[in-house]
């Protein structure tokens, strides 16, 4: 089974200028299932036919507010908004469900000082009306939203901007009978992430190592000890939808834009033990930095010129085209899910480094991965701690009818097995597991 983050599914504002940036679906206008991905029916047969494969969708929730303060027009589901009166028809919410001068106290209501805890979750993010997440008509409205969603099948929500609400408060809203997940006997609690917070600094760490800035070598503490939280508490990722351009959070951290160092980090972080990992889909864009910055950062999807969001066409590689990145359908990334899966639950062991840039590790009796991230050939005979046999490399390619179409492994009786991997190689990764062993 894995976890899909999509787009906030709810009717947003129509942002013209600039011309239907990425971040538009952060400005809710209601909760009605219309957006440029489609209406309530095409996300409800999107839903049903993942869920079909065990593909879980968990929606990207937006919750903490609605709309910019200033302007008003109509939004992706026709539902008209005002954000000076802030009157929301499509939900409905009026100027007595949003925060206001009585818990946000800075002149223009807007957030300026983030040190501020209360600031930070009662006044406006960037301008956006913030809502009253402790009012109960506006707990009710979203838990209604959530419900809906719930109904249709999705497995869980990412909250976007929760540092922008009482975490009271949303334990409050998710104790709600949010919780039920519509008839199914799993509750909502095993499933909902609440707990599980997202781990930025483990992608700007990775990038550090895999651009050659701190040495591969000390990746053999990797995890807690580099003062990140629990393993089981965490989601983590080499990228995100705001992080991937550069502003926000991050900055700075590997994307589908540096392809080898970008699957290098992916196929580590797949492979190691360390949090619950979360693969980065994108589209392409054209990056305009000037003096550090990408102007061009709010450019959103492939469209068709009418501004309708572009079909993902399929390469016969399996890889996207028109515009569209599809990381995870990239054959490294795709087979290093396939490898996580078949180690679940082993421990790291048998780790090995050449005190530099070349890493190596097993994953119990199960996988094993070697990573050259440093210019010079790697040629070494390697303790795998797997049982003797040939394996195909998951990098260089697929298990397919019986073949492998990349390189094999032969492992001696004695776990022990050679490696080759040229430092210049586009892909200087090989990675082995029992799934696929002939
Ligand atoms: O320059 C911008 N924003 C100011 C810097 C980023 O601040 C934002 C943060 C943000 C970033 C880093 C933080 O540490 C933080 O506490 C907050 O979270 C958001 C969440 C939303 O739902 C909608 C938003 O417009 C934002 C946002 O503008 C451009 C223009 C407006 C949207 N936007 C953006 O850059 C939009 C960014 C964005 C949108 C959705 C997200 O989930 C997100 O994480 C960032
Ligand atoms: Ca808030």
């Amino acid at each position: 089974m894995s976890l899909t983050q999509i787009s906030p599914p709810n009717e947003n504002r129509v942002v013209t200028s600039p011309n239907r940036p990425w971040w538009e679906r952060y400005q809710p206008v209601s909760y009605k299932l219309e957006t440029r991905s489609g209406n309530e029916q095409q996300f409800r047969d999107m839903v049903e036919r993942c869920n079909k494969v065990h593909v879980r969708i968990f929606p990207d929730l937006v919750i903490n507010h609605m709309t910019g303060s200033g302007g008003s027009g109509t939004g992706t589901g026709g539902s008209h908004w005002d954000g000076n009166s802030l009157s929301y028809p499509g939900v409905p919410y009026s100027n007595l469900d949003f925060n206001d001068g009585s818990n946000c106290h800075t002149g223009d209501l807007n957030i300026h000082n983030y040190n501020n805890a209360e600031e930070v979750r009662n006044c406006r993010l960037v301008s956006l009306v913030d809502l009253n997440l402790g009012k109960d008509y506006v707990r009710g409205k979203i838990a209604d939203y959530m419900n809906h969603l719930i109904d249709i099948g999705v497995a869980g929500f990412r909250i976007d901007a929760a540092k922008h609400m009482w975490p009271g408060d949303l334990t409050a809203l998710l104790g709600r009978e949010v919780i039920d997940m519509g008839g199914e006997p799993i509750k909502m609690s095993e499933y909902f992430q609440s707990g599980r917070v997202t781990n930025f600094i483990y992608g700007i760490k990775l990038a550090q190592v895999f651009r050659k800035q701190n040495q591969a070598k000390f990746l053999k503490t990797w995890g807690e000890s580099w003062g990140m939280p629990n393993s089981n508490d965490v989601i983590v990722f080499i990228d995100n939808h705001d992080n991937q351009r550069g502003h926000g959070g991050g900055g700075g951290v590997l994307t589908h834009f540096e392809p080898k160092q970008y699957k290098m980090a992916t196929e580590f972080m797949l492979a190691h033990p360390y949090g619950w990992t979360r693969v980065m889909s994108s589209y392409n864009w054209d990056r305009n930095f000037q003096d550090g910055e990408d102007r061009n950062n709010w450019i959103g999807p492939p469209n068709n010129g009418d501004m309708s969001i572009k079909d993902v066409s399929i390469n016969s590689d399996m890889s996207c085209g028109g515009g569209w990145a599809c990381e995870h359908r990239w054959r490294q990334i795709y087979n290093m899910v396939a490898f996580r899966n078949v180690v679940h639950g082993t421990p790291l062991t048998h780790w090995w480094d050449n005190g530099n840039y070349q890493i190596a590790f097993a994953r119990g009796n199960k996988g094993f991965i070697v990573i050259n991230a440093e210019g010079n050939d790697l040629n070494s005979n390697l303790q795998t701690g797997l049982p003797q046999g040939t394996y195909c490399d998951v990098i260089s390619g697929n298990y397919e009818n019986g073949q492998c179409t990349g390189a094999s492994i032969h492992v001696g009786g004695d776990g022990q097995a050679h490696f080759q991997i040229s430092g210049g190689s586009e892909d200087p990764v090989i990675a082995i597991h029992i799934g696929n062993f002939k």
